[in-house]
């Protein structure tokens, strides 16, 4: 028998997104400054940034939102009216910093909802249930309880959704935004808000959703989230994009560190400063373990434990109430999702 090996061809990337020199004014102040950015199909980008960087206002320019005032928007070769039905239809969907959900509504209607830019039936065929209305009802229904199950949400189908835990608020937005079928899901501070447990379960569901063959763009706050999860990874400062590469680049990168943790001040230890401190520490570290030795004989066990992963010790904790938010995105679940220009996160 002879066997062929076969060279799986690597399947062809495609740009799903490109943002070409967008750029954001609000009168006198710059919040989005020549912005460029592609997010190729099968990718998961990353938008980093300290708060006020430019991000949400950066999303809000690719989603018709906001008309940018310089700079043009392409999904899949085709530039987007900025209008946010318009881009959804074109297979564009996100979600927001703060939760809008319809919070009277169920987890199974609120997916519905988020399924309306792909129903084709007429105010007429609903009106009269014609036989047209009622096979796409059906079908809208089938679609939304297999986001349902996809997001691990359908058990609360009939929930309403304001009774749910923070964290699957937060699936559930993002199942509403699947609803539309897009090629390209925009994620604003997906973990914002959340425990550990569920920050670790909105992992998994990006990689999913990125394994359906749907791109993601994701803006987070949560370094090792983002360095994690992404292929590539663009930071913005003041409105301009200071870097764009591979997390090891980005994370590594001087500017990044020096944008998020502040420029060293005049007057600022130096490494002879931080040396002496850090031989100081250690010799009264040194000093401590002798006398526990004498003395306590559980202190060197405690000392020589490993750093455990806070993470997994943390209780289970599903009550919005209960969890130390990340971000800036505090539970924020409104009795009907905002459409006012006022509210753009
Ligand atoms: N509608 C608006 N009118 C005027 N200024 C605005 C408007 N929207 C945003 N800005 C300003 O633009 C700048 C960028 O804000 P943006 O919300 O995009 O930052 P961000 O990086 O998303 O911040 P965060 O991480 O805190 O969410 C800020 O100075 C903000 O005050």
């Amino acid at each position: 028998m002879t066997t062929t090996t076969a060279t799986a061809a690597a399947p062809a990337t495609t740009t799903v997104l490109d943002a070409s020199g967008v750029t954001m004014r609000f009168g006198g102040l710059t919040a989005v400054r020549d912005v460029s950015l592609t997010v190729n199909s099968g990718e998961i980008v990353g938008l980093i940034g300290p708060n006020g960087a430019g991000k949400t206002t950066f999303f809000n320019c690719l989603t018709g939102l906001y008309v940018p005032t310089e700079g043009k928007v392409s999904y899949k070769g085709t530039v987007l009216p900025p209008k946010p039905h318009l881009v959804t239809q074109a297979g564009i969907a996100r979600t927001f910093q703060n939760i809008r959900l319809f919070a009277n509504m169920t987890v199974l209607e609120n997916v519905l909802v988020g399924r309306h830019t792909r129903t084709k039936e007429g105010l007429w065929s609903a009106l009269l249930r014609l036989p047209g209305f009622k096979r796409a009802e059906e079908e809208s229904r089938e679609r939304a309880m297999e986001l349902l199950e996809f997001t691990g949400l359908a058990a609360k189908a009939d929930h309403l959704a304001r009774n749910l835990p923070y964290g699957e608020q937060r699936k559930l937005e993002i199942a509403r935004a699947l609803a539309s079928d897009p090629g390209l899901i925009l994620l604003d501070e997906p973990t914002a808000g959340m425990n550990p447990q569920e920050t670790r379960a909105a992992e998994e569901l990006i990689f999913a959703i990125r394994d359906k063959g749907i791109a993601v763009l994701v803006i987070e706050h949560d370094m090792r989230f983002i360095f994690n999860l992404c292929d590539r990874v663009a930071c913005l400062v003041r409105g301009e994009k200071l870097i764009e590469g591979t997390p090891a680049e980005v994370q590594g990168d001087e500017r990044v560190i020096a944008a998020y943790l502040g420029t060293p001040f005049e007057g600022a230890p130096g490494a002879e400063e931080v040396a002496e401190v850090e031989a100081a520490e250690a010799h009264a570290e040194a000093a401590a373990a002798t006398a526990d030795a004498d003395g306590t004989p559980e202190a060197p066990a405690k000392a020589a434990a490993p750093a455990a992963d806070a993470d997994a010790e943390a209780p289970e904790d599903d009550s919005p109430e209960g969890d130390a938010p990340h971000g800036s995105g505090a539970p924020d679940i409104d009795a009907e999702p905002s459409t006012t220009e006022g509210d753009t996160k």
